[in-house]
């Protein structure tokens, strides 16, 4: 198998006087969910189209499972199961109509698929009931059934979440996780709200006027928001010493300014200062302190993220 599923090299998208993708090199690897954050505008759903072959690329190459080459490509499409924009829902038609009439259309055998299809995204009991009076959660979901016709290895996503109110966020969250843990789908997800992605998305990209900035895994980006307790003291050394004995952690460090981050206790910041305190420890600075998803993403395209 391939160890990724996608890899663009120095990909690049220009519409007329607008550069919509800036010499993209983004990896996914297999069974990954990857998600791709921008504010609008970014680039996020021209790439989405170039690699679905919904648009072609100015400059710059594609692979997809390993193949790049033109025909191969095309093949190599077939693999891949697509939600960009609001799909096309007939709105008088039921769950199963709206399915159903996309599986004739793509030319996909067998009827029973449309059923597993809704089962799988918890839309297998919605009877008579039209697409028009479905909530935007279950339209999104519905979209989401379309593009699992055909056992896709790959889905890309354009903002799924979007709109959601947080119920239908955790929804649909727990439903791609499901789709990725037991079926072993890959997959691409845009939003441009990173905390949205958070313990779905097992790698980052994060791209800004049509360059992606940084490709991080999970972990990494955890460490990077980490929070902390900064504790300035009179005696640092000392204060170390106290936090390892009696808080009996080591989760800390000690600044060349001597300022201490210390990574546990958190929940519990009066235990910590009394027991500085009670060690004749003075205390110049105590605060809680640390980047969360959102301002970490907000610095990393430079603040401008309502321009
Ligand atoms: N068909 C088009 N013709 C001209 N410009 C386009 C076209 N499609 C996209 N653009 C421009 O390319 C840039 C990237 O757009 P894109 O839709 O990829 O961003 P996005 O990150 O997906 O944002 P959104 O979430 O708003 O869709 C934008 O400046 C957009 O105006």
């Amino acid at each position: 198998m391939n160890e990724y599923v996608l890899r663009t090299n120095l990909l690049t998208k220009r519409y007329k006087q607008q550069l919509a993708l800036d010499n993209v090199d983004m990896s996914i690897r297999a069974g990954s969910i990857y998600g791709f954050i921008g504010q609008n505008g970014a680039g996020k759903s021209t790439l989405m189209k170039l690699v679905t072959g919904l648009a072609f690329q100015t400059s710059g190459s594609i692979e997809l499972f390993g193949q790049s080459e033109e025909k191969a490509l095309i093949e190599a499409r077939h693999r891949i199961g697509v939600a960009i924009e609001q799909p096309a829902l007939f709105p008088y038609m039921t769950a199963y109509e709206n399915v159903e009439a996309h599986r004739i259309q793509r030319g996909i055998p067998g009827r029973e698929c449309v059923a597993q299809a809704l089962k799988l995204v918890g839309l297998g009991e919605t009877g008579r009931k039209k697409a028009r009076n479905f909530s935007l959660g279950m339209k999104q979901r519905l979209s989401l059934a379309v593009a699992l016709l055909g056992d896709p290895e790959f889905l890309i996503l354009d903002e799924p979440t979007n709109g959601l109110d947080p119920m239908g966020v955790v929804e649909m969250r727990e439903l791609l996780r499901k789709l990725n843990r037991e079926r072993g789908i890959t997959i691409l997800i845009s939003s441009h709200i990173l905390s949205e992605l958070h313990q779905l998305a097992t790698h980052y990209g994060i791209i800004h006027h049509g360059k992606l900035l940084e490709q991080l895994t999970a972990d990494e980006l955890q460490a990077r928001c980490r929070t902390f307790l900064h504790i300035k003291v009179d005696a640092p050394e000392r204060a170390a010493a106290v936090i390892e004995r009696e808080l009996d952690t080591n989760e800390f460090e000690v600044l060349e300014n001597g300022a201490i981050r210390l990574y546990a206790h958190l929940e519990r910041p009066g235990r910590v200062s009394s027991a500085l305190a009670a060690h004749g420890l003075e205390i110049e600075q105590f605060m809680p302190m640390g980047e969360d998803l959102e301002s970490y993403f907000t610095a990393r395209i430079g603040g401008g993220a309502h321009e």
